[in-house]
């Protein structure tokens, strides 16, 4: 039962010999065939958000596929599908007996969807990311409904304002001056009316995609405790994502001059304020880039690269000084993340490990950088 002949050795058995043969020896551990090198990170996030279940057409955590192959699952575009091809590619890759100068690290971390507090933020601090040494990163993008792939370089910031009002109080029949609401009222206009106009300025040029522009929407009112008394407070909360050309300071200045236009006792104070977006570059000067969009080219994959109008673990990884780019790899798909019936083509997710089988040997043999020594 011990020992049998190759072909019969359980899969278990044959993974432990492959990896025994990875000569790890400290302190030079052969990680890569050139550990010298910065590596690659190919991070995904493990949470997915909460599901209306009444609202799905098949258990959203069964993995249902259906006759024509669309699995439906919370996660199947954000971003299980991803976890899986890239193992899948590295398994590919191993199983071929490939060896790359650089080394390839994988990390599955959590809290992405709840802004990665205690996740990759944290992880990035950590000296153990250091030791990963990592030169470029892959995380999560968008699905495309066309035949193109949406690729990001850039993220726009998370912005979460609370607006608090105070004002006189007194008996709702009567004509108070100077109340809670009338204040708030002014502000909720000046904001809703800046994302008019960003938004007319997103419409009215095509070359625009959404994550150029800045967005806002009010996502809580909260205040009042019975119909006939004027409440002293009152607040509002908006969810703004800052794009990246924005004047942070001047942007933050505005918004307390809108406070302030209101009236007395207007304040703000921020829930989520990220104040570091990086670009990553997407032309030539960046070999990794280039490396990217080569492969890209071979594989006759058209690429729009984007800016994300939402926020991912990348803003971190950016923000450590790392180049990375936002990729999910499926085109034809209509884009439902945190959606009901969010579903992935099987021949979709298959393609897209050809995608990395492709994309990770060309970034882990770029050539020794500056940036390496
Ligand atoms: C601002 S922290 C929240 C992060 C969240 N990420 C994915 O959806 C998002 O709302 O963009
Ligand atoms: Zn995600
Ligand atoms: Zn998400």
């Amino acid at each position: 039962m011990t020992s049998k002949g190759p072909e019969e050795e359980h899969p278990s058995v044959t993974l432990f010999r492959q990896y025994l043969r990875i000569r790890t020896v400290q302190p030079k551990p052969d990680y890569g065939t050139n550990p010298t090198l910065s590596s690659i990170l190919l991070n995904s996030h493990t949470d997915v958000v909460p599901v209306f279940k009444e609202h799905w057409s098949h258990d959203p955590f069964e993995a249902f596929k259906d006759s024509e192959g669309y699995i439906y699952a919370r996660g199947a575009q954000d971003m299980k599908c991803v976890s899986i091809q890239y193992l899948e590619a590295v398994r590919r890759l191993k199983v071929e007996g490939h060896r790359f100068p650089r080394t390839i690290h994988m990390t599955f971390v959590p809290d992405e969807e709840v802004g990665g507090h205690q996740g990759m933020e944290l992880f990035v601090q950590r000296p153990e990311f250091h030791a990963l040494r990592a030169g470029f990163a892959l995380d999560e993008g968008i699905a495309n409904p066309t035949d193109a792939f949406t690729v990001f370089y850039s993220e726009r910031s998370p912005w979460w304002v609370r607006v608090t009002s105070t004002g006189r109080p007194g008996h709702a029949s009567r004509f108070m001056e100077d109340t809670a609401a009338e204040k708030l009222h002014k502000v909720v206009n000046s904001i809703l009316a800046f994302r008019e106009k960003e938004w007319q300025r997103l419409q009215s040029n095509p070359h625009l995609k959404e994550g150029s522009v800045t967005s806002v929407n009010l996502t809580k009112l909260e205040g009042g405790v019975a119909y006939n008394v004027i409440p002293a407070t009152m607040s509002a909360s908006f969810d703004f994502r800052v794009a990246p050309d924005v004047d942070f300071k001047a942007f933050e200045e505005q918004l307390q001059s809108w406070c302030q236009a209101a009236g007395e006792g207007v304040t703000l104070e921020f829930a989520q304020k990220w104040m570091h977006p990086q670009v990553t570059p997407t032309d030539d000067s960046n070999p990794w880039w280039a490396a990217f969009s080569r492969v890209c080219k071979d594989m006759n994959l058209t690429l729009e690269p984007e800016i994300m109008p939402a926020a991912t673990d990348n803003r971190y990884i950016r923000a450590v000084g790392v180049p990375a780019l936002g990729f999910s790899p499926m085109n034809r798909t209509p884009v439902l993340l945190h959606d009901h019936d969010e579903r992935l083509h099987e021949a979709v997710f298959l393609r897209g490990v050809d995608i990395y089988t492709r994309l990770l040997p060309a970034l882990a043999s770029v050539p020794a950088l500056p940036s390496d020594s």
